[in-house]
C-alpha cells in the first residue's frame, strides 16, 4: 500500500476496479476542482474590477502557454507510438500550426481585450511567484512521474467544460469589458477539452491495473487539482486582500 501522502486520497478508499476508479476520480474533482475556488466565484459573478481581470489572465496566461510543454515531456515518456501520435493533437491545439491560430493565440487576444501590451503578457515578468512555481511543479511532475501518472494529471480536463460554460456566460454576462470576440478561447476549449478528458479517462482506466496505481492515478488528480487550487489563492491573497508580491503586476489606478 502506498503511504499516506498529504496529496493522497482516503486510504480506505475502494479502487478494486475501473469502475470504482472513475468514481474516485469524480469524487475528487467535485469536492477539489477549481470550479469551487471563491476567486472563481467573484470572477464569473462579476465581482472583479477589471484590473483583478487582468491579473487573472496575465497569471493565466503561464499557464496556458505552459501546457504544450507539458504535453511535449508527456510524449517524451512514450515508447508507444501510438500514444505519441494520439497525445500530439494537444500541442498543436495550443501552437496552432503555420497559418492557422492556436489557443495560445488566442488567449492573447483575451489579454489584449483586457488592455495588456502583448509583450508584458508573453514576458511573464509580472506574474506572481505561485503561479510560477505551481505551474513548473506540473512540468517537473509529468516528468518525473510515471508515464500513467503523467496522463492522469491531465484528468482535471473532465470537469473543465462545465468551468468554461459558466466562465462565458458570467463573464459576458457581467463585465462590459468583455466581448464575445475575446471568450473565443473558451469557446474552443469547449470541443477540445471533453475529447482530451475521455482519452485519458479510459487510458488510466485501462492501465491502472492493480488497487496501488488506481490509488497513484487519484493522487496524480489531486496533485493537479493543488496546481490550479494554489494559482487562485494566490490571486485571491494579491488582488483580492491587496498584498501583491513585489515585482508582480499593479493594476492601473483606475481599473
Ligand atoms: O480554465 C480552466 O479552468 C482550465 C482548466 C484546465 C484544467 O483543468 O487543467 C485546463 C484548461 N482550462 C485549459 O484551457 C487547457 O487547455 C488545459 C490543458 C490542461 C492539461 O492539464 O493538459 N488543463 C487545462
Amino acid at each position: 500500500m502506498t503511504a499516506m501522502t498529504a496529496f493522497s486520497v482516503a486510504s480506505d478508499a475502494v479502487l478494486n476496479s475501473p469502475e470504482d476508479l472513475e468514481a474516485q476520480l469524480r469524487a475528487i474533482g467535485a469536492t477539489r476542482y477549481h470550479n469551487l475556488h471563491p476567486f472563481h466565484h467573484l470572477l464569473h459573478g462579476g465581482k472583479l474590477n477589471k484590473g483583478q481581470v487582468q491579473a487573472w489572465a496575465l497569471n493565466r496566461y503561464y499557464y496556458q502557454s505552459s501546457i504544450p510543454l507539458k504535453d511535449a515531456v508527456v510524449i517524451s515518456r512514450f515508447r508507444d507510438r501510438a500514444t505519441r501520435i494520439e497525445w500530439r493533437h494537444r500541442i498543436e491545439d495550443h501552437d496552432g500550426d503555420v497559418g492557422s491560430e492556436g489557443g495560445i493565440e488566442r488567449w492573447l487576444q483575451l489579454t489584449a481585450g483586457l488592455g495588456l501590451d502583448n509583450d508584458y503578457v508573453e514576458s511573464a515578468e509580472g506574474i506572481l511567484p505561485a503561479t510560477r512555481f505551481a505551474v513548473d511543479a506540473y512540468i517537473h511532475f509529468v516528468r518525473d512521474r510515471s508515464p500513467l501518472e503523467a496522463i492522469a494529471s491531465s484528468l482535471t480536463e473532465l470537469f473543465a467544460p462545465n468551468l468554461h460554460e459558466e466562465r462565458i456566460s458570467g463573464m459576458l454576462e457581467h463585465y462590459d469589458f468583455i466581448n464575445p470576440g475575446v471568450m473565443t478561447y473558451f469557446k474552443r476549449r469547449l470541443e477540445q477539452a471533453p475529447r482530451d478528458a475521455n482519452f485519458a479517462l479510459d487510458y488510466v482506466k485501462a492501465n491502472a491495473r492493480t488497487p496501488a496505481e488506481r490509488q497513484a492515478v487519484c493522487n496524480a488528480l489531486i496533485f493537479k487539482t493543488n496546481v490550479l487550487w494554489v494559482q487562485l489563492d494566490a490571486l485571491y491573497h494579491a488582488y483580492v486582500e491587496g498584498h501583491v508580491p513585489p515585482g508582480a503586476f499593479v493594476p492601473a489606478a483606475a481599473s
